[in-house]
């Protein structure tokens, strides 16, 4: 057994924290490959083939292995029997590999190719699963779509093993110490992530004119490299410490598969499980809509080309500014002297309020809709500290759900009145989506702290994974969900776009017409439904879920005072 006054890496403050930012920055790296393609899914379309059901199965693959083929509790069993290490350095093999295959088949080599012939004519059912509806492919699918979806798939699982992973390496050199602020830090940076690749992924597919998809996909496989490049780098620093410590965690109780039956007879695991599928189902699927509803519901006019806010390096001295709202809002949580703090954060404020000008002046729905992560990158390590220090977790919790639901029905029921009013509306999103990043704070910064005082520490890896796993069902479930409840309560925009293709088909037959002026008419009606759902029933149903969580949140506070988890306690005694 080691001994346990040895001076370790761990107990150097610099040291824990240079660990946290490998893994944060592995974590930020990931996210911004992992919604590479939402911001340019127009491109996707017109560059190459593929319509809205492509790139929605494409989208939905990520969850795929991990849901149905058990993959992340293979992935936490893997974790708490081989350690935080091997599997960094395996989550980061398994992205790049899922990463790359993605890039291939989007890029211009892939057209024309062999390989996209077979694809072409294969994988078009799978039996089984398309009886159940849940194929990651389907007949008439573009190739270049099949295969990006393999690497997706691919990806999912690495990047899920990583999740797990980076939370279970924050627990071993961060327990008893600032570990909220830890988790919470490395969540702001995963959403900077988000915020970044809403901005970059379209700015590098336009780089210079020629519009290139394949480009946006390249960065995120160069990020995605450094991400291995940070694993390795922590790999060697985990081996050091537990060197130091004798692997004291893993000698003193080894990891059986039976021990996984404890986990699951928690009656507080099941409900902080519930509640993060719930919770997450709420927001993950919405990500993926919000920013057409905004557009539904805003009538946004994109300023004239060659107009100043229409330029290009608009868009790169914005996100300039909202690099300072995370850089100084994130310093303002380890000044000492309160004066430096005050200052970082009004800094921070001014430096969002600017931020949320631009994206007015801009009429553009993603910049306002990047604004949403921004908050949380600004405010989960506050909350995080708290939780540290004051606890309160089961709390947050409940009051996370409560504006959760608030927002989606302001969403709901408020917005679409401001339609009109270009400044009100606007101002009024603003509101809402800078609320609804403070519950998305809330919510991880006291969740995922939450999960180490439920479980012994030698099946933490997979407790996170079932967590994960249950998780990744909602967010499968959901985009789906939304995307059905939208075209049935809006049957009279999919019953327009078909009475203009049948119109138009008869007047080509006719000789009326030319297929040229056919397919503008069929692109200009779409253009305009694509812009005019109403999206008052999927928002009512993701409140749903934030009622559904609130309630559940407040019997999780009545299991931790019966019980005594110590949900409401400070992690820093
Ligand atoms: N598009 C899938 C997102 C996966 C998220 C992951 N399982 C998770 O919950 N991470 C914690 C977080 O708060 O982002």
């Amino acid at each position: 057994m080691a001994n346990s006054n040895l001076k370790t890496l761990r107990d150097s403050a610099a040291m824990r924290w240079i660990a946290l930012l490998l893994l944060a920055l592995a974590m930020f790296c990931s996210y911004i490959f992992m919604d590479i393609l939402s911001p340019i899914k127009d491109l996707m379309l017109s560059q190459r083939g593929w319509d809205s059901t492509a790139f929605g199965t494409m989208q939905g693959a990520e969850t795929f292995l991990n849901v149905f083929v058990f993959f992340l509790i293979f992935a936490g069993i893997i974790l708490d029997k081989m350690g935080v290490r091997f599997t960094a350095l395996l989550s980061g093999a398994v992205m790049l590999v899922g990463a790359l295959i993605k890039y291939y088949a989007i890029a211009d080599t892939f057209i024309g190719s062999d390989i996209e012939k077979w694809f072409t004519e294969n994988l078009n059912y799978i039996p089984g699963l398309d009886e159940l509806g849940v194929s990651p492919f389907y007949k008439g699918m573009p190739a270049s779509a099949k295969v990006a979806a393999i690497g997706f798939m691919i990806f999912g699982c690495g990047v899920e093993m990583a999740g797990i992973t980076v939370s279970r390496g924050i627990v071993k050199w961060f327990k008893g110490r600032e570990m909220a602020l830890a988790m919470g830090s490395e969540m702001a940076l995963a959403r900077l992530g988000v915020a970044t690749c809403m901005i970059f992924s379209p700015f590098f597919a336009k780089l210079g004119g020629n519009v290139s998809v394949s480009r946006s996909v390249a960065f995120g496989v160069v990020l995605l490299m450094i991400a291995l490049i940070m694993f390795i780098v922590y790999f060697f620093m985990d081996k050091k410490l537990d060197e130091q410590t004798g692997e004291a965690e893993e000698k003193d109780g080894p990891f059986k598969v039976s021990d996984i039956g404890q986990i699951l007879s928690s009656s507080g695991f099941w409900l902080v499980a519930l509640l993060c599928v719930l919770y997450y189902s709420a927001i993950f699927p919405f990500q993926k809509y919000a920013v057409n509803m905004l557009q539904c519901n805003l009538h946004l006019t994109t300023p004239e080309k060659g107009s100043f806010w229409a330029d290009d390096s608009v868009t790169i001295v914005q996100y300039v500014i909202m690099l300072i709202v995370a850089a100084a809002g994130f310093a303002s949580n380890f000044m000492k002297k309160k004066d430096l703090k005050y200052a970082m954060l009004v800094v921070s404020i001014i430096s969002l309020l600017v931020y949320c000008y631009m994206g007015y002046m801009r009429q553009s729905a993603e910049a306002i809709f990047a604004v949403f992560p921004l908050l949380a990158v600004l405010i989960t390590p506050i909350l995080g500290n708290y939780v540290d220090h004051k606890g309160k977790a089961a709390s947050m919790l409940i009051l996370g759900s409560l504006l959760l639901i608030a927002c989606h029905l302001t969403f709901a029921f408020v917005l679409p009145l401001c339609g009109n009013s270009p400044v009100g509306g606007v101002v009024i999103a603003y509101i809402t989506i800078l609320v609804l990043g403070a519950s998305f704070s809330l919510v991880p910064a006291s969740l995922w702290p939450s999960v180490p005082k439920l479980v012994e520490p030698k099946i933490i890896g997979s407790a996170y994974a079932l967590i994960f796993w249950i998780q990744n069902i909602g967010l499968w479930l959901f985009p789906l969900l939304i995307g059905k409840v939208l075209e049935g309560t809006n049957p009279e925009l999919a019953a327009k776009i078909k009475a203009i293709k049948e119109t138009t088909k008869h007047a080509v037959e006719a000789g009326n017409m030319t297929i040229q002026e056919a397919n503008a008419q069929v692109a200009a009606v779409s253009e305009n439904v694509a812009v005019s759902y109403n999206y008052t029933w999927p928002l009512v149903m993701l409140a749903a879920l934030g009622v559904a969580a609130f309630f559940l949140g407040l019997l999780l506070k009545a299991v931790d005072k019966k019980k005594g988890i110590g949900l409401e306690e400070p992690n820093i005694k």
